[in-house]
């Protein structure tokens, strides 16, 4: 579809149409479709549309992708031998054929478009459309590399459905609802052989087979060929050691990194007794699964035993800096800076440092990250790498196709990368199931996940749960460097702050629990999010931030969005706006679009702006430092301008004790040359509170007070940590 010629409304038309397609098609549950193609009918047919995406897909710029999400089903976690044969003649729409599995030949090329499509027939010569969900990217593996020619497929508990093309066929939603059977095992019919009697070929030559495929980069095929050869009745103990090694190769190519550990026989506190080659890749499969300090004893053996390796000694140097970022927080934020701005995707190399934290559960809220011991204002509290992270790149060339994601059972949309995450999410914890426990226990509200882990040694991925968990702790993030953006707040007041596209799921912040008022504040360089203490914290405190910013004028907006989470927010602001009489948030809200309108009118009136800010503060019953006044804080900020370029230094000094005020800090000393410029109670922290110390410390500096004026620069440095999540780049955006 064409963002340029089609209008947001239109596409919205289409998706409904198409979104009340599929609910009529519930109608249907149970029938067995009279009107099916034939088979080559339908060969034809697919064979035509998958060579017009494919032009499509070439020529067409701003593409939105649209994929309808069913209503949530479970996984197949019925053991194989339990399950019995059917038919593709025996298939009810709109059913989960529990029980039962459906073995398939694919009879057309795969092709790749919102999922991996093929047509396939069964052993009775009739044909079907299978769609298959949440494969990997075609730059990661191909369509073809995922169903070969004359591939067998086993859908286990096969779910039949009209499809929102309006043709019939099969969905599979579930990573673990499809086996590709190989062309040794027993199950494939005489008839769908190929290429003669595989057993018969010696281990050695299918060993060779896999290395053709490892050298043509061809890792998928490689695996098929070294695990045929490991099968192999004739393969020596020796042999097979060999191989195992070929096939961890493979499978860190392919990310498949608790395999390689299992194909080289680690397990922590094995005896590390590995020729070389084996050390390295186990290091290599542990530093990717973030197993750090595991990894640094791997690469100490093997720099050890093999002193001229040369990527251990790169690996000794890499891993070292990980564990000390893991256990101390010690990053070079200036580098990271410029990783994010260097990759174009801005996935940065980093561990991840969980502070003074601990899960506990938090009245009212499920579970909470609270902090163990008393913090500062700006500490840092956490800096962890994202577990599943889709970039959207914005304004440019490459934000021209995106995925619109439609739950037809929630009836959310998701808009930009979610689509892409959760690919990334699910993908991930299928290659790797041991990654799966600390995602599969973030919250995911009352939808109750599959229960088992595995079946039939393999993993089971429940995509409904990683879309509800997705949904449910997902965080948008900017697409570039955080730094790239505070600065374009900071330049510039008006900007608006859009929602990101690109989005990310971090384990540890998913703890934090929403405020409108907050006490951290989290950032991001890349796909790193920084959480830094945005008051001063108590042992014991709570951590909270807010997952979406409120402001009086939004009040209601809010509510609804963070309904959306399940949730109502009781902080003291969300508290205030109920305790406050309608008719005084009407007056509040007039008076604002007035102040409003006065800024925008020519000649500025000052008098008449000063007027309306002291009325709106009128509004407003609760001291600012237990309801902070969100709504007058950015007129005062206007006003602080002025007083900047026109007014008296005691001037500038009273327009930063307004907004400071307003924002709910308790200071001493802005006003008085005696008393020490202080901040005793921290308020809520915006962006623009570093150039109002800046403003304070050329105030100060002016009255000839320069500890002040010292003291406001640490001030401003100190929120510039807490909005950009570091200082290292406050020289060079503010230029001193
Ligand atoms: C990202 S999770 C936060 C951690 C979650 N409380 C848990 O138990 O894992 C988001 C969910 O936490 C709950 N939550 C977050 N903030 C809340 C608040 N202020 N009041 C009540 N529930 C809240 C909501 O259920 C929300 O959907």
């Amino acid at each position: 579809m064409d963002l340029k010629t089609l209008d947001g409304n239109k596409l919205i038309e289409k998706i409904k149409a198409q979104q009340e397609m599929l609910k009529s098609a519930s109608e249907r549950q149970g029938q067995r479709p009279q009107d099916r193609k034939s088979k080559d009918e339908m060969v034809h047919s697919f064979m035509i549309s998958s060579m017009m995406s494919q032009i499509q897909m070439a020529s067409q710029r701003n593409v939105i992708h649209q994929s309808f999400i069913p209503p949530a089903y479970r996984p197949s976690i019925s053991p194989l031998a339990e399950l019995r044969p059917i038919f593709i003649r025996d298939l009810q729409l709109e059913i989960h054929h529990r029980g039962t599995y459906l073995l398939l030949k694919a009879i057309t090329p795969a092709s790749r478009m919102n999922a991996v499509l093929v047509i396939a027939e069964d052993e009775r010569d009739e044909a079907i459309m299978v769609e298959i969900y949440h494969q990997e990217t075609e730059d990661v593996r191909e369509a073809t590399s995922l169903i070969g020619n004359d591939a067998v497929l086993l859908i286990k508990e096969p779910y039949f459905k009209v499809m929102a093309s309006g043709e019939y066929g099969l969905r599979i939603d579930h990573l673990s609802d499809i086996i590709f059977v190989d062309q040794t095992n027993s199950m494939i019919p005489t008839a769908w052989r190929t290429g003669g009697n595989i057993l018969e070929t010696s281990a050695e030559s299918l060993k060779l087979s896999g290395h053709k495929a490892v050298r043509r980069g061809k890792y998928w095929e490689s695996i098929t060929m070294y695990t045929r050869a490991i099968a192999h009745e004739r393969a020596t103990g020796e042999e097979i050691e060999v191989i195992l090694r070929n096939r961890a190769f493979a499978f860190l190519k392919t990310q498949q990194y608790d395999a390689v550990l299992t194909d080289l026989g680690y397990h922590p506190g094995c005896n590390l007794k590995f020729s070389e080659k084996a050390l390295y890749r186990t290091a290599e499969a542990l530093y990717s699964l973030g197993r750090f300090s595991e990894c640094l004893e791997v690469t100490r053996r093997l720099h050890i035993e093999f002193p001229n390796n040369q990527q251990a000694i790169v690996m000794l140097d890499r891993v070292q800096n990980r564990c000390s970022e893991q256990q101390a927080g010690t990053y070079k934020f200036k580098q990271l800076q410029l990783d994010a701005k260097r990759l174009s995707i801005p996935q940065l190399d980093y561990a991840t440092y969980v502070g003074p934290l601990e899960v506990r559960n938090s009245e009212g809220k499920g579970r909470g990250l609270f902090v163990t011991k008393a913090v500062k204002a700006g500490d840092l509290l956490i800096c962890e790498k994202a577990f599943g992270y889709a970039h959207v790149a914005e304004n440019s060339e490459e934000s021209s196709s995106c995925t619109l994601l439609v739950n037809t059972e929630t009836e959310r949309w998701f808009m930009g990368g979610h689509a892409n995450l959760l690919r990334t999410l699910a993908q991930k914890i299928h290659k790797n199931p041991s990654l799966a426990p600390s995602f599969s226990a973030l919250f995911h509200g009352d939808y109750e996940g599959p229960g088992t882990r595995e079946v039939d040694g393999a993993p089971v991925v429940d995509t409904f749960l990683v879309e509800r968990i997705a949904s449910l702790n997902v965080f948008g993030c900017p697409p570039d460097s955080s730094l790239h953006t505070h600065q374009r707040i900071i330049q510039n007041e008006n900007i608006e702050e859009k929602p990101y596209q690109s989005c990310g799921i971090w384990i540890k912040a998913s703890y934090i629990n929403h405020s409108c008022v907050g006490n951290v504040r989290r950032a991001f360089v890349g796909d790193m999010m920084i959480v830094r203490a945005s008051r001063d914290l108590e042992a014991d405190t709570e951590l909270a931030f807010t997952y979406k910013k409120p402001s009086d004028e939004t009040a209601e907006a809010n509510k609804k969005f963070l309904k959306t989470w399940g949730f109502t927010c009781q902080c003291s602001l969300c508290q205030d706006v109920q305790d406050t009489k309608e008719s005084v948030l009407i007056k509040r809200r007039k008076l604002l679009r007035e102040l409003e309108k006065t800024c925008g009118a020519f000649p500025f009136q000052l008098a008449k702006f000063e007027r309306l800010l002291k009325d709106v503060d009128k509004t407003y019953k609760q001291p600012a430092n237990i309801v902070p006044r969100l709504g007058i804080w950015a007129p005062y900020m206007l006003l602080l301008r002025m007083y900047a370029a026109e007014k008296t230094s005691r001037e500038v000094l009273v327009g930063v004790e307004n907004i400071l005020n307003s924002l709910g800090f308790v200071v001493h000393g802005v006003n008085s040359t005696s008393t020490a410029f202080e901040i005793v109670q921290w308020g809520v922290t915006q962006n623009h509170l570093v150039e109002v110390f800046l403003h304070a410390r050329d105030a100060f500096r002016t009255l000839q007070l320069p500890d002040d004026a010292e003291r406001a620069t640490a001030y401003a440095r100190l929120v510039f940590k807490i909005v950009v999540g570091e200082n290292d780049s406050f020289e060079s955006v503010h230029g001193i």
